[in-house]
């Protein structure tokens, strides 16, 4: 068992006890919450006349199912379904006394893009969210991690949570990463090498050089999809950085409880001599920028790289290689760039922030979107669309004939209306390419950074961003 570890500082210090099945019982720090996960909580709590026992630890948003047009987002929404689930979420929240960021607060957005923007998300906390993407927490140096419904209705009615504890490999990224390369590049490239079951059993802390360079967005990108590598969570030990970009955010500490909390921070980082279940070393140089060519995140390749054949997969990986190639009618031996794209789409919580936009808009300065390519820029929260417009990068996107949007998942999940059809081809920077992922069975969908999701946009295929002098 590992010990010393940042995962082993902040577990212990919220260990309440240990339950007769084995799993500790563990105090949340924070909880988030949105429509799609939370109303069968509530309904749990309710047949049991229970309260919300810390309201002023748990924050509600709408992501999901929100439309990302100003006309749609009228009440009430036309989807009668939308509509309820968020009348929903405003009567629990009120009644419990929750604060939620709804349409009005101007602070709506995803649940991982909102918590770190307001300083809610911090060092050495346990986070929970009923969302598997909670892992992006992990950026802060906290243990955070998705939950399922019946947790959801524990950490609301005890603010503890039943959990099993996990091994904790060390994932070390040596080396640096070129221009046109990024965090988004990273990820992908490792979960390429460890697979998407690689971390199950495990939580990742990534460490190393590369790591350390990253600033806090591009470390939210990495820890988002630690879950898509199989691992419960990831995390990022806090540094500078992690303080610098905390301070004066508007939940975040202030004065000497900035003071106290950060002697704690300091406390919780993991051990120069900590001991590991498991240590990999991942190399950041001679990256490209990475693009997925099949229908898991971990069917990666560089962009100019051949898809790999099936002789180079054993066993399940060989199958669903065969499946990939066929699902997405791409040849083995044949590089991804050229690749006809139909929809770009940028957002979501892996690259919806402003810096994945800043990125991507380097890009689009001066040049124009493929006309035959629908294009959608959906910020992350309307905090990023708000910054993003203010810095004249949402007119960018729109005179490069991107779609500027509402904050929300929008396609990235097409639970809000905003959908692949058919078996049109998705330039996009979300975190999962299942098949349907985005609204349609035939649907096919290519992973990828902010910056070659521009590039696609304006190519009309999948092509290398560098070339382009994009900075990412
Ligand atoms: C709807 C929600 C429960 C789901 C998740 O847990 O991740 C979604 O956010 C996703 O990305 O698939
Ligand atoms: S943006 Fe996508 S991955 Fe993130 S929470 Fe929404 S649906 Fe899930």
């Amino acid at each position: 068992m590992s010990s010393g570890t940042l995962y082993d500082k902040v577990w212990e210090r919220h260990k309440v006890g240990e339950l007769p099945n084995g799993e500790d019982q563990l105090f949340v720090g924070l909880h988030l919450m949105h429509e799609v996960t939370s109303p069968q909580a509530f309904g749990m709590l309710r047949e049991r006349d229970l309260d919300v026992a810390f309201p002023e630890r748990t924050f509600a948003t709408t992501d999901h199912i929100i439309p990302t047009t100003p006309e749609e987002r009228e009440r009430p929404f036309a989807d009668e379904q939308a509509e309820t689930m968020l009348q929903a979420l405003e009567r629990n929240t009120e009644e419990a006394g929750i604060e939620f960021f709804d349409l009005d607060s101007g602070k709506q957005g995803i649940a991982h893009v909102v918590g770190p923007e307001l300083g809610l998300t911090q060092p050495g906390q346990t986070i929970v969210c009923g969302d598997s993407h909670t892992s992006t927490h992990g950026a802060f140096g906290a243990v955070a991690m998705g939950i399922g419904t019946s947790q959801i209705r524990d950490v609301l009615a005890t603010g503890c949570i039943a959990a099993e504890k996990m091994d904790v490999r060390r994932v070390e990224v040596t080396g640096e990463l070129g221009d046109g390369v990024g965090a988004k590049d990273l990820i992908l490239h490792i979960i390429g090498e460890l697979g998407v079951d690689g971390g199950v059993g495990h939580v990742y802390e990534y460490a190393g050089e590369a790591i350390e360079r990253l600033d806090m967005e591009g470390r939210l990108a990495v820890c988002n999809m630690s879950i898509e590598g199989g691992a419960r969570a990831g995390y990022i030990n806090p540094d500078q950085t992690t303080y610098e970009y905390l301070r004066g955010r508007e939940y975040a500490p202030e004065g000497e409880e900035w003071d106290r909390l950060m002697e704690y921070w300091e406390s919780v980082a993991s051990e120069p001599d900590a001991k590991y279940d498991d240590v990999v070393t991942v190399d950041a140089d001679d990256l490209e920028p990475m693009v997925t060519w099949g229908v898991n995140p971990g069917q990666v390749v560089g962009v100019t790289e051949p898809v790999p054949g099936p002789d180079e997969f054993a066993g399940k990986d060989r199958d669903n290689a065969e499946k990939a190639y066929e699902h997405m009618g791409v040849e083995p031996g044949e590089t991804m760039e050229g690749y006809d794209v139909d929809v770009a789409f940028l957002g979501t919580c892996t690259n919806g922030r402003v810096s994945d936009f800043r990125e991507a808009a380097a890009v689009l300065e001066g040049e124009t979107v493929d006309p035959d390519v629908r294009a959608l820029a959906v910020p992350g929260s309307e905090t990023v669309r708000k910054q993003c417009e203010a810095e004249g990068i949402a007119e960018v996107f729109e005179e490069a004939g991107f779609q500027w949007r509402r904050a929300g998942c929008s396609m990235c999940l097409a639970m809000n209306g905003d959908a692949l059809e058919g078996d049109e081809v998705c330039a996009s920077s979300s975190n999962r390419n299942f098949v349907g992922r985005q609204g349609s069975k035939d649907g096919r969908t290519v992973l990828m950074s902010p910056a070659m999701v521009a590039a696609a946009a304006v190519e009309g295929e999948i092509a290398d961003a560098r070339a382009f002098g994009g900075d990412a």
